[in-house]
């Protein structure tokens, strides 16, 4: 048994299936991800670098040290990414973690280095000069030591003051392409703007009895808000269902992309981290199932609705604010969607993140945290068809857990036989006619 080298047989397995394709080693991409997730979170949940690279999160201990050369990589992926607000912040703490090391698992000039020229773009030369300078000092070797020496002090032109170095200047990058950043945010962290009293006293909870079906099984509706409707279906689906979902789903789970709006084709982006897979309603009982409940809660004739869509977001996954419809100058959009516009959305929480991972309707001022088996439903469009841009809305970040929704998006040819009567102020109880968009 001792000669029996178990490994030799596992990784020739693995050996194998690398070759199918069927295993992928972590790359470059892999690594850069991972730092740009812990980046994203420590922005949404304002989390302190030093604590997080102390496994530490919101004063919990929940995971493990990073080392100081784990923490650098953090650092030299915002370095890739132009980023300096937080190649400043990780290198600090890089080399604050290096001084405690023994082994030390980095060179304190590699660190150094990164660290000065962060410290020179966000504004801070003559302390960018003193890490240099000391660089140049440990490391007289250094290829570009010297010279960088040279470059900051021409900078400053002579005015290199002695005594006290300046307080260190860090601001975060205001212009990353999300305009509504600090509120989106904000309504993650769960700072939601107060709402009107007048508003907030419309808002009820009711059984939905409006079909046969529901004569026996009603289902129980919360309305979180009006124009533009959004409510929540309370334990619509059960444990068994979620279960069976996954079990379905994880086989097939793939990269989730998103749809370039110039060329029209689907691609993988920073925007959206997160794995999705479709299921048909013939695959098993527990879809077609859920797709029969999806019209019995909305009330939407389900013919032309998009198969069920099943999504996981791992730690850092999430979903920037986007509009789940499709907008005119979209490129391709209604090809692909084939039956026309999203008119409506259908979002089951299966299973629940410890920490993070709202739905938030940044627009609105709206945050949706995730309650298991629960269903958000929404309309992304006016009844005209037209896209309603206050629909805007996210999937923060997962802080803690993982999180799984299935989704299902209603289109265009659209019968709503009787509208959500109760729930939707603009339907009433009047019986629509097929309505034809886009
Ligand atoms: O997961 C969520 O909370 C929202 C997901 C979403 O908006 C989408 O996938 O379009
Ligand atoms: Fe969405």
């Amino acid at each position: 048994m001792m000669r029996d080298n178990r490994a030799e047989k596992f990784i020739k397995s693995i050996t194998d299936r690398r070759i199918e394709s069927k295993v992928k080693f972590p790359g470059e991409e892999d690594l850069s991800g991972a730092a740009t997730a812990l980046l994203r979170l420590q922005d949404t949940y304002k989390l302190d670098s030093y604590d997080l690279s102390n496994g530490i999160i919101l004063g919990k201990k929940v995971g493990h040290k990073l080392t100081a050369h784990d923490t650098f990589e953090v650092g030299r992926a915002a370095y890739n990414q132009k980023d300096y607000y937080h190649t400043l912040t990780w290198m600090q703490v890089a080399l604050n973690k290096l001084e405690n090391e023994n082994p030390r698992t980095i060179e304190e000039e590699e660190i150094l280095e990164y660290l000065a020229y962060a410290l020179y773009q966000q504004g801070n030369i003559r302390r960018a000069l003193a890490m240099t300078k000391k660089l140049a000092k440990i490391a007289p070797n250094h290829p570009r030591a010297k010279g960088n020496v040279k470059w900051y002090e021409d900078m400053l032109e002579g005015k290199e003051k002695e005594g006290e170095l300046p307080p260190i200047v860090n601001k975060r990058i205001e212009d990353d392409g999300i305009v509504e950043r600090d509120a989106y945010e904000a309504l993650c962290r769960g700072e939601i703007p107060p709402i009107d009293p007048k508003e907030e006293k419309k808002l009820y909870c009711y059984l939905k009895r409006d079909r046969p079906f529901l004569k026996l099984a009603p289902i129980k509706v919360e309305i979180l808000r009006y124009e533009p409707l959004v409510v929540l279906f309370k334990q619509i689906i059960s444990d068994y269902e979620s279960e069976m979902v996954q079990e379905l789903a994880a086989p097939k789970l793939k990269r989730a992309t998103v749809q370039n709006a110039f060329t029209g084709e689907l691609e993988t982006a920073s925007y959206r981290i997160s794995k999705s897979a479709w299921l048909k309603g013939a695959e098993h009982p527990v879809v077609d199932r859920i797709n029969k409940r999806v019209g019995d809660m909305t009330n939407l004739n389900q013919e032309t609705s998009e198969e069920l869509q099943v999504a996981n977001y791992g730690l850092g996954g999430h979903y920037d604010p986007h509009f789940d419809f499709a907008r005119k100058e979209e490129v391709n959009a209604f090809k692909k969607l084939a039956t026309g516009n999203r008119i409506a959305t259908v979002l089951f929480y299966m299973e629940v993140p410890e920490w993070g991972g709202a739905t938030v309707f940044n627009q609105l001022g709206t945050a949706v945290f995730p309650s298991k088996n629960d269903a958000l439903f929404w309309y992304n469009l006016y009844r005209s068809g037209e896209g309603d841009l206050r629909t805007r809305h996210a999937a923060c970040p997962v802080l803690m857990g993982v999180k799984w929704v299935i989704f299902r998006l209603g289109s265009k040819i659209v019968r709503r036989i009787e509208g959500i009567k109760q729930m939707d102020p603009r339907t009433g109880p009047r019986i629509y006619e097929t309505m034809r968009f886009g």
